[in-house]
């Protein structure tokens, strides 16, 4: 039996935005059963989510290898769809993963990592769903470049809305054009913010994790629970707060014992009605089971 598990991602820590990705300890795991007559996928979705080849996972593998036989495959997530945890990455990784391991794996890490990139359209999500842990990596010139960065030893408190935000949605409400000493400020500190991850600096992370300038303004009045969430942490002293990918899922970023006091304070406020999660970082990417 194959097994693929994929774990969800957070994008952008704030000023990293398309470009830095935290693999989280939420897993897809894709089953396959057998062939089958035509591709089935049983997943937790719903019947807005296709059970056959139309389905994200297949066509992404169909479209790596086209001739794959039909498989019946078995899915469960707990990972939801269009709340800026990288639901698409993962169905995207899951299926190029299962294409590459049904064909005898004649493809490496690094092809279906540029592989899942154009797919995706940006690699903060893929990369560290692929790699794990914490990854900075672009995409230009049609090539892919991942560097994994050392593991922090913190948690992330994942505070997920109700409601989705399509990521398309949420890119709609960004500006076509930044001035040339916005982008330069905005550079600034996410490079800044990529030394401080390179070379640990925890302490000096943290805030720079919330000076955001490339999408957060613009997506503010989309995603309220970002500064009434933000708000909160700092009146218990904690700073590390961001808009995980298009949102609406909010993160912050720390020592387990802080994030389970801010969650204790954020479920006493009643327009928080949306799921908590406390997940460990995802240090080991996509995985592969065979028996
Ligand atoms: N396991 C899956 N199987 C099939 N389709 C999926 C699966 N996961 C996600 N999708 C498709 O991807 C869409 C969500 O993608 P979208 O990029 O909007 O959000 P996201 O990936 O969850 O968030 P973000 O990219 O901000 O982290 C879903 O509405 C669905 O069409
Ligand atoms: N970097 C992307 C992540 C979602 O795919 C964004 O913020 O739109």
């Amino acid at each position: 039996m194959l097994t693929i598990s994929v774990p969800a991602t957070s994008a952008n820590l704030g000023p990293g935005f398309d470009s830095i990705g935290l693999a989280l300890d939420m897993q897809l795991t894709l089953t396959v059963l057998g062939p089958s007559a035509t591709w089935q996928v049983d997943h937790p979705y719903g019947s807005h989510v296709p059970h056959d080849a139309r389905n994200l996972m297949i066509k992404t593998a169909l479209s790596l290898v086209p001739n794959l036989t039909p498989q019946h495959v078995q899915v469960t997530s707990e990972i939801p769809l269009a709340r800026g945890l990288g639901s698409s990455s993962t169905a995207i990784v899951a299926g190029l993963v299962l294409a590459n391991e049904l064909a005898g794996a004649p493809f490496t890490k690094q092809e279906l990592l540029l592989k899942a990139t154009e797919s995706e359209g940006h690699p903060d999500n893929v990369a560290p769903a692929i790699l794990g842990g914490l990854v900075v990596a672009t995409y230009a010139d049609k090539q892919v470049q991942a560097v994994q960065l050392p593991t922090p030893t913190w948690s992330a408190s994942v505070y997920v809305p109700n409601e989705e935000l399509l990521t398309s949605a949420s890119r709609e409400a960004l500006p076509s054009q930044l001035a040339y000493g916005e982008a330069i400020a905005a550079s600034s500190i996410a490079n800044t913010l990529v030394a401080a991850l390179a070379t640990k600096k925890w302490d000096l992370v943290k805030p720079l994790l919330e000076q955001d300038r490339f999408h957060e303004t613009y997506r503010w009045n989309l995603v309220p629970a970002l500064g009434t969430i933000r708000q909160t942490a700092h009146a218990l002293g904690l700073v590390g707060t961001y808009l995980s990918g298009a949102g609406p899922t909010i993160v912050t970023l720390g020592a387990q014992a802080d994030l389970v006091k801010l969650q204790q304070k954020l479920q006493q406020n009643p327009a928080l009605t949306g799921q908590y999660h406390l997940l460990p970082i995802d240090a080991a990417g996509v995985k592969v089971h065979k028996s």
